[in-house]
């Protein structure tokens, strides 16, 4: 495979994966906190003391940091304070030996680019915060590198200011080889080719982003993926999911196979009048959390999204009545191959 082929081990992080990226793919890494996310970006990147594995990238084993041709935007911009705007862009091209010059026109061009032309003799001190994770997003493609990483590149931003480097990121990110790390699904939708899922150290699931999202094979990946997964036995365009209820479905394995379907809770109902489109399972609340102008009412089995004008009827530990929508897609569950983390590297070489 052409592209990125890294196994970053940490055992003091609890961290051993294997992951990789074809040429000019975005790989969106989802993940809750710790899961780490931000240890793997960091081991790709060389950054990593202590951590064993390997990098390649189109076959060939990448050496230091320095020279890798990885650029990392970590969680924290990390701008050099007493640096300007137009020095901390231009750090790349110079660290890679470009005349002072030579690597300011970079500079320039990458912060006209990113939309801050004019601030290049600012400190990063004097720059909002969309402004310095623009200037950190411009200094990691200054250096011109083959494969960009952007840790949580959204997060901490007010909701213009990220709308505003997503759409930056959109654009920058085409025909790049490049892994974006959040716990946002959006991201997911927005920007992924291929989803790996990670959870304590490891990659559970990865894919393409349409496999991943709208075919998750874990309650866990499907949590991530804002979706619920309901499993059961194939029953003649039924899924059969226990204590006798039956889901109409679409598609779907034969019959006796295991399968399941991923609904998201916006499709789910809660309570309400008969309805020959929906099938009804008692429950009972779970979590119930505010979404904006809804609240998110999480049960043993299913979920759903309603208005928050019902949150009086809706008490953790108490009855709940989901309706599921007919006509979901249901695919088969097998389950997952094997695959022993550092599989096929024998070799543990150091991979900072
Ligand atoms: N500097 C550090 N020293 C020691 N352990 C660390 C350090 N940073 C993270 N860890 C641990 O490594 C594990 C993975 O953390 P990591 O930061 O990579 O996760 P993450 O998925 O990026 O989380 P987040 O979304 O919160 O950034 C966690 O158990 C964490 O406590």
């Amino acid at each position: 495979m052409s592209g990125l082929d890294a196994r970053v081990a940490i055992a003091s992080r609890g961290v051993d994966v294997r992951l990789g990226v074809a040429t000019g793919r975005t790989l969106v890494l989802l993940g809750p906190n710790g899961s780490g996310k931000s240890t793997l970006l960091e081991g790709i990147a060389g950054i990593l003391p202590g951590a064993v594995g390997e990098v390649r990238l189109d076959g060939a084993a990448l050496g230091e940091a320095r020279t890798r041709g990885v650029g990392l935007l970590s969680q924290d911009d990390a701008l050099f304070p007493t640096m300007s705007v137009l020095g901390n862009v231009a750090f790349g091209p110079r660290a890679r030996g470009a005349a002072r010059l030579e690597a300011d026109a970079v500079a320039r061009r990458w912060l006209d680019r990113v939309g801050l032309a004019g601030l290049e003799d600012r400190r990063p001190g004097a720059l909002s915060g969309g402004q310095a994770r623009r200037v950190a997003i411009a200094r990691a493609l200054a250096a011109d590198p083959r494969v960009l990483l952007l840790d949580e590149p959204f997060a901490g931003l007010d909701v213009p200011a990220a709308s505003g480097v997503r759409a930056l990121v959109a654009e920058l990110l085409r025909e790049r080889t490049a892994i974006i790390a959040t716990h946002e699904v959006l991201d997911a939708y927005a920007f992924a080719d291929d989803v790996a899922v990670m959870d304590a150290g490891r990659v559970v699931e990865h894919g393409t982003a349409s496999e991943v999202l709208s075919r998750p094979r874990t309650p866990f990946a499907a949590r991530m993926a804002a979706r619920v997964l309901l499993t059961g036995e194939m029953r003649g365009g039924t899924l059969a999911l226990g204590g006798g209820i039956r889901l109409p479905v679409t598609g779907g394995p034969g019959a006796g196979e295991v399968a399941a379907v991923a609904v998201r809770p916006a499709q789910v109902v809660v309570g309400g009048a008969a309805d020959p489109r929906l099938t009804w399972v008692d429950d009972a609340v779970v979590t119930v959390e505010p979404r904006g102008d809804e609240l998110r009412v999480t049960g043993r089995v299913a979920a759903a999204d309603v208005d928050v004008s019902r949150a009086g009827e809706l008490v953790v530990g108490g009855p709940v009545r989901f309706g599921l929508p007919h006509g979901l897609d249901a695919y088969p569950l097998t389950a997952p191959e094997p695959r022993a983390p550092g599989d096929g590297n024998p070799d543990e070489t150091p991979a900072s």
